[in-house]
């Protein structure tokens, strides 16, 4: 075995840069960090080291040329630079990999083209990964680079679950299908969860409910995903911070026809200033819940439409999927709201559904049971860890390619 077995994950947004250099001889995570405000005049990148504090720096990005140099000049500091020979690979999170890629992908300038040609279906994902992309390649262009998809998991999804009920000549003239996104978060949780009961991925029915800035649900059987909420780009599905999830489709004819807007202020109104953002000015749980605690009525309606959202989805996937071992909630929403984790499933004690109050309300960062020891069904938290399971992902392919 070749003593190079770190991965550097990269997770590359419009205008942020997450990652974490993680060992895989032993899973530990050597360096996590954050660049953020990517673009704007003041910056900031917090990077932690495994074997010390936190440092913080203000200084502005001028572009992600600019982030990953930097965070990898924080890497250096702590001996673990880019040009580290313990570094096996950069893994990348890649959001929209279409019909074409379905597995973790070896990086060429071919897979960049074909991420380039899907940035229509991820406008506000693609660009942001490519750059990241192509950034680290300059830095390492000796290095394997792989790409993990966020569509990936959700490949095994039925036709009948996958396809919208359009002219079919149509919906396969332009790709227009379901895809689905976060995969790689709702496979790490569906089988973390399964680890916490104590049973095999393939023996579990679980509902995993990822709620961060962006959200969606997803049905997974057996350890395979049957269902989920966004479609054919991130858009679909739950009310999210920014995001409207589902709508009335006529709905955009009609602010264009009779409304008057272009296809772009369409496209910024549904993305950018609509879910609870759009409903109450705000897109921060946290914040949310204060305004609520003080009697805010925009406030307390922006959270029951979240919720009401949160329920239909629960229920249909309850239907899809027949027998349900756990309900489980992830991301930044889903790990620290016990109010939303609450009002999401109250009243379903009928179902088999009971949360614990006691449990459901204490603090924790690693994976729990907060069901009622009366529930028939399983309800979970799951910290998820898409930069973890995007190294193992990443490792197990360079390994292969080195067979
Ligand atoms: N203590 C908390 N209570 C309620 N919501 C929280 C809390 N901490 C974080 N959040 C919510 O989590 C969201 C971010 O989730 P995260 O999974 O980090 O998102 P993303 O990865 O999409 O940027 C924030 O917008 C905030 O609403
Ligand atoms: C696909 C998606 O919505 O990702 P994020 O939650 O990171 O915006
Ligand atoms: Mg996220």
């Amino acid at each position: 075995m070749s003593d190079a077995t770190r991965v550097l994950v990269l997770n590359s947004g419009s205008s942020s840069v997450k990652y974490q250099l993680i060992d895989m001889a032993d899973g530990a995570r050597l360096a996590s960090g954050l660049v953020e405000r990517i673009g704007e005049g003041q910056g900031r990148i917090a990077h932690e080291p495994s074997t010390g504090p936190e440092r913080d720096r203000y200084e502005p990005f001028p572009d992600h040329t600019a982030a990953l140099s930097a965070l990898a000049d924080e890497l250096a500091a702590d001996g673990m630079g880019l040009d580290s020979p313990h570094l096996a690979a950069i893994g990348h999170r890649a959001v929209h990999g279409g019909t074409r890629f379905t597995e973790p992908t070896l990086i060429t300038d071919q897979v960049v083209e074909g991420l380039r040609e899907l940035v229509p279906l991820a406008p506000l994902h693609n660009p942001a990964n490519i750059t990241g992309i192509e950034v680290a390649r300059k830095l390492r262009p000796d290095l394997p680079q792989v790409a993990v998809f966020d569509t990936a998991f959700h490949a095994t999804m039925p036709e009948y679950a996958a396809r919208y009920a359009i002219d079919k000549a149509t919906a396969d003239a332009h790709q227009i299908r379901r895809y689905g996104f976060h995969g790689t978060s709702h496979q790490y949780v569906s089988r973390r969860t399964a680890e916490l009961l104590g049973k095999a991925p393939e023996a579990v029915n679980v509902i995993v409910l990822h709620l961060g800035n962006g959200a969606s649900a997803s049905a997974v059987a057996g350890g395979r995903c049957v269902d989920t909420s966004m479609g054919l780009t991130p858009l679909e599905g739950l009310v999210m911070g920014t995001r409207s999830g589902d709508l009335d489709p006529a709905i955009l004819l009609h602010l264009h026809r009779v409304g008057g807007m272009s296809v772009d202020e369409i496209d910024a109104l549904l993305n950018r200033r609509s879910g609870l953002l759009g409903l109450c000015g705000d897109n921060d749980m946290r914040e949310i819940g204060r305004r609520m605690g003080e009697g805010d009525p925009e406030a307390r309606l922006a959270f029951d439409i979240y919720i009401h959202r949160l329920r239909k989805y629960i229920g249909a996937y309850y239907a899809v999927l027949g027998r349900v071992d756990a309900i489980v909630f992830t991301a930044g929403v889903g790990e620290n709201s016990a109010a939303v984790r609450e009002a999401s499933l109250a009243g379903m004690d009928a179902m088999g559904i009971a949360l614990d109050s006691v449990r459901n309300a204490v603090r924790g960062s690693t994976p729990r049971l907060i069901s009622a020891d009366s529930s028939r069904v399983a309800v979970a938290v799951v910290p998820t860890d898409e930069e973890l399971e995007i190294a193992q992902q990443t490792f197990a392919v360079v390994r292969r390619t080195a067979e």
